[in-house]
């Protein structure tokens, strides 16, 4: 029997990684000037209302999500997109989830801290006990631009003593470098304007 190739086994599974993201990629929707003039807004709902394009999104999620190192203990996903992806990685990852919210949502005791949007600004909270001290956290959102909100969901791990091991998004405005803001790594599935 021949030898196996780990080599050639690796670049299938790169090439296989990389058709998947093109065909999401050709299934993502551009809105220019919202919510605000100047903003190009990206928009993957056409992709939820597609099983099999949501399928190959979830498993690109998934298989992201493991690259990670060290692995994730919590996944922690952002108001409101965050809440659409973070719980299929999580239940796929078999550990918990735990949402981040918008001011005002949470009940009984939170922690809070504010951030500056595109294209407004806003406050998040966390309710205490969501996460122990030391856990290793992953953040979870749809989309990086300025990385206000992962920052602001950084500080609030931070301020429950987790660990946080990265940020996990589905786009990334390359243009607007976002990921500057934090200090830990960063994975997209896509890059867009
Ligand atoms: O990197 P940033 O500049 O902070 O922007 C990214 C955030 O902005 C959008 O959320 P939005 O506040 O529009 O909320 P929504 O999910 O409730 O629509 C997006 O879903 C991210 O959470
Ligand atoms: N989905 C999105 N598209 C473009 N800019 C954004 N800023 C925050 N969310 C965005």
């Amino acid at each position: 029997m021949a030898p196996v190739n780990v080599e050639n086994i690796n670049n299938d599974k790169r090439e296989a990684f990389k058709k998947k993201v093109e065909i999401l990629e050709n299934n993502l929707e551009y809105f220019p000037d919202f919510p605000k003039e100047g903003i190009l807004y990206s928009e993957m709902f056409k992709i939820l209302r597609t099983p099999e394009l949501f399928q190959i999104l979830r498993d690109l999620l998934v298989e992201t999500a493991k690259e990670f190192d060290p692995k994730p203990d919590v996944i922690i996903g952002i108001d409101s997109k965050g809440f659409l992806f973070g719980p299929l990685v999580a239940l796929e990852l078999k550990i918990p989830f735990v949402p981040i919210r918008k001011r005002g949502k949470l009940p009984g005791k939170v922690k809070s801290a504010s951030y500056v949007l595109e294209y407004g600004t806003d406050t998040m909270e966390m309710q205490e006990e969501s996460i122990q001290k030391g856990q290793n956290a992953l953040l979870v959102d749809d989309c990086l631009a300025t990385g206000g909100t992962l920052e602001c969901a950084s500080e609030l791990v931070k301020a429950f003593q987790g660990n946080l091991i990265g940020c996990l998004v589905i786009t990334e405005k390359y243009e607007l470098d976002g990921f500057r803001k934090l200090s830990c790594p960063v994975k997209s599935l896509m890059k867009v304007k």
